[in-house]
């Protein structure tokens, strides 16, 4: 509150109600000026490693206490992981390669999903002896066979360092943890705009909403008032299953689904880019030899020069290109499959494609950088975005 001398008290009155209209304009401002961005994709396709990273690069990063509780999911994801491992050796036929290990085996189911109520020293031993047989490396190698968590290694590999009571996660533990989103969740932050695009600082707010298909239904909600959506696809998913329908490939179910925000009338004023993430994960299964061919019969015509990998990712790329280029078709709504309403678009829409590593915050800092500036383009060209 401001003091004035010699002043009345009407004065002061109208004066203190001019400030609160001062304020209120100034929060309509911001209000409107925030850019909203909202994050969608299939289960597991890296939104919330998005908004972690965000928080890393645009906000104060993560707190002590956050860190902890980190630290008892990270402790989670490894049960998750030794537990479906050896839980599939049976259902897939492949017995472990030290035969006494079975008791650490059975350890491990009479657990159940859920896991202990307390991670002992015996626990980790355990774990540490299941990682170290070969047929549990083997059932690990099959994995796109049955659900596993994609940091089930990152993790197995660093019981050592986990299983210490006074273990803190580092912010590259952290981005690989993973917990299953539910809801609708926002993150605000500020961002510096390049003296070339304005100046200043711009604020955003990012919504992240839950991607497998029970979750969808929700994400209605947050269409209101949408300047871009990032929609995420892994790519190396192309050779899995979802885990809430067996009998459906990843990948064809994240094409289905970005063709229904592309044709969506809720989404029509909004820019989309898409981001073709998981890019280290799909080298290195390229790498050991696993192809997309089987599941895209397509990829045996794909003409493109390069290695196996860069291939791959061009023609997973081509893979969207085509279902942006093709003529609209208006659907009918169809709800058990959770499509939204179809309808044409009212002028030419853009699509912008980037290859990305969620996890990797100098990939994320770098792409948000050409995403803003396309954003920014947009903003003051009236193209579109805003
Ligand atoms: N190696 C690697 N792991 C990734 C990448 N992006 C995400 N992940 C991991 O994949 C898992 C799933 O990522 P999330 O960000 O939780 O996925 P989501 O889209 O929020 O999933 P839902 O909340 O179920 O919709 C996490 O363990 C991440 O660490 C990536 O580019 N590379
Ligand atoms: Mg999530």
């Amino acid at each position: 509150m401001v003091w004035l001398p010699c002043m009345g008290a009407r004065d002061e009155v109208e004066e203190h109600s001019k400030q609160i209209d001062r304020e209120i304009k100034q929060w309509i401002k911001s209000y409107n000026q925030a850019i909203k961005l909202l994050l969608l994709g299939t289960g597991e396709s890296g939104k919330t490693t998005i908004i972690k990273q965000m928080k890393i690069l645009h906000v104060q990063g993560f707190s002590v206490s956050e860190r902890a509780e980190k630290a008892n999911l990270i402790r989670h994801n490894i049960h998750e992981s030794i537990h479906d491992i050896v839980d599939n050796m049976n259902i897939l036929n492949i017995p472990l390669q030290k035969p006494k290990n079975e008791y650490s085996r059975e350890y491990i189911l009479k657990l159940g999903p859920e896991g202990p109520t307390k991670y002992t020293e015996e626990y980790f031993d355990h774990v540490r002896t299941l990682w170290r047989d070969g047929g549990v490396r083997e059932c690990f190698r099959r994995s796109n066979e049955y659900q596993l968590i994609d940091s089930a290694e990152y993790f197995l590999d660093r019981i050592d360092l986990i299983e210490k009571t006074d273990y803190v996660p580092s912010d590259a533990d952290i981005l690989r943890c993973r917990q299953k989103t539910t809801g609708i969740q926002k993150i605000e932050f500020k961002v510096k705009v390049p003296k070339s695009m304005q100046g200043g600082v711009q604020e955003f707010w990012m919504f992240d909403v839950g991607g497998q298909r029970g979750e969808r239904k929700k994400w209605i909600q947050v269409f209101e008032g949408i300047n871009a959506i990032w929609f995420l696809v892994a790519c190396s998913d192309f050779d899995q299953t979802l885990r809430e329908d067996a009998t459906q490939n990843r990948l064809k179910e994240a094409l289905a689904l970005f063709e229904d925000v592309w044709q969506s009338r809720f989404l029509l004023e909004a820019g989309l880019i898409l981001f073709l993430n998981k890019q280290d994960l799909l080298e290195s299964k390229v790498a050991q030899g696993r192809s997309i061919a089987p599941y895209f019969p397509k990829y045996n015509e794909f003409e493109a020069a390069g290695d196996e990998y860069t291939r791959t990712k061009l023609f997973i790329r081509s893979l969207f290109v085509d279902l942006i280029t093709k003529k609209r078709e208006r659907r009918a709504l169809d709800a058990s499959a959770e499509r939204f309403v179809i309808a044409e678009a009212r002028r030419p829409r853009e699509c912008y494609f980037h290859f990305t590593t969620a996890t990797d915050t100098d990939n994320v800092r770098t792409v948000f950088r050409d995403v803003h500036q396309i954003i920014l383009t947009h903003m003051l060209s009236n193209l579109g975005v805003y």
